[in-house]
């Protein structure tokens, strides 16, 4: 019988215990594998911290946020029993012969470094952002777009009724895909991400067309927008576990400068972690559950190093290093498509 340890590691999101219960109920029924969890990210792996995950432990798992196990940004060569040679002692002594890491980019690269110094280990892609590559979707997303289209729903009325400018940041570090499918699905009038800059001028230009046909202008902006004179991303949040900015905080930049420029008054709304809690939708139930399931056959198959993804309906096998060679960004084509319509 083969004992395998799951982690979810990084941010978390809508559609971790999905994962988990698919991968313990097909694990048992169809390789008579067994499982523990380790709690909290790497930090359980590193120090040896886990529990039993068996059928009773994941009963009515797939509808429940977060994740039962905990996550953090606690990495696996941190601290005096990190590095792969601890590992794989830990892991021994533990009795465990695999590790399923449920992690993004982030978890993607820690993993490779473990697969490359000998760690048995396969991964399941995770991140609200979208932004991993070699895959078509992560879970979580399509529950952030929901999130964030219901959230410009409601603030469109507000708007309307105030005749106001208002402003939704969503999250998006680095790519702005929730930004691009809640605004497009939101109709909103400009939609801001990190991919492409766009001057605080044209922004204002869009939102006075806007209040000139009559309507309340609507702006979607990821946390990772950059005006042109900014050489990174806004942060006033100190540094996250690893060292990275946190984010946030963008839309209160651009409100006062579009209330000046324009004479509209305008309110900034940051959406936050409510795009990150709570059930996700039935889209993310399926595709974590399948890829829960299927990342058994990668142990079962012994496929150390790599992943399993979302290829149109199928899902597939790829290598962590394929997946961390692609960035996933929103193309610029993608972006031109809607940007027509904007203002
Ligand atoms: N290149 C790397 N090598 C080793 N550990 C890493 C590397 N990148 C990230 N990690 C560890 O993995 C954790 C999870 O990655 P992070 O980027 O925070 O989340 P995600 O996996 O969701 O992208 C990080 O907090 C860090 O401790
Ligand atoms: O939980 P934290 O550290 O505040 O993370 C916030 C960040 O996590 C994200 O939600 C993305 O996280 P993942 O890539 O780990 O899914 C970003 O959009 C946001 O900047
Ligand atoms: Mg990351």
């Amino acid at each position: 019988m083969t004992r395998i340890g799951i982690l979810t590691s990084g941010g978390d999101c809508p559609g971790l215990n999905a994962v988990i219960r698919g991968a313990v109920l097909k694990g048992r029924t169809v390789y008579d594998q067994e499982f523990v969890g380790f709690l909290d990210g790497w930090r359980g792996l590193v120090e040896g911290d886990a529990i039993p995950l068996d059928r009773s432990k994941v009963r009515g798992l797939s509808h429940q946020g977060g994740t039962i196990l905990g996550t953090s940004r606690f990495g696996p060569y941190q601290g005096p029993d990190g590095g792969a040679q601890n590992i794989a002692r830990t892991l021994e002594r533990m009795g465990v012969d695999a590790v399923i890491a449920i992690g993004g980019e982030g978890t993607a690269a820690a993993s490779k470094r473990l697969f490359e110094e000998g760690i048995r280990i396969v991964g399941v892609p995770k991140t609200i952002d979208n932004d991993l590559g070699r895959t078509d979707y992560t879970f979580g997303f399509d529950t952030a777009v929901e999130i964030a289209t219901e959230a410009i729903d409601r603030l469109r009325t507000t708007g309307n009724s105030h005749k106001r400018c208002m402003v939704l940041e969503v999250m998006g570090r680095e790519a702005g895909w929730i930004a691009l499918h809640s605004g497009t699905a939101g109709g909103a009038h400009a939609i801001l991400i990190p991919e492409q800059p766009e001057s605080i001028e044209q922004i204002c230009e869009w939102v006075t067309s806007v209040r000139d046909r009559g309507r309340a202008p609507m702006v979607v902006v990821a946390e990772g927008f950059t005006l042109p004179d900014m050489a990174e991303a806004y942060s006033d949040k100190g540094r996250d576990e690893f060292d990275r900015p946190r984010l946030g905080g963008i839309a209160d930049v651009l409100a006062p400068m579009i209330e000046e420029r324009t004479g509209i008054q305008t309110r900034a709304t940051i959406l936050g972690y409510i795009q990150r809690g709570g059930v996700p939708t039935a889209f993310d139930r399926v595709l974590a559950t399948r890829l829960g399931m299927a990342v058994t056959d990668l142990v079962a198959d012994e496929e150390w190093g790599h992943m399993v993804a979302l290829h149109g309906t199928d899902i597939v096998r790829v290598g962590f290093d394929e997946a961390l060679a692609n960035h996933k960004r929103v193309p610029k084509d993608r972006y031109e498509e809607m940007r027509i319509i904007f203002g």
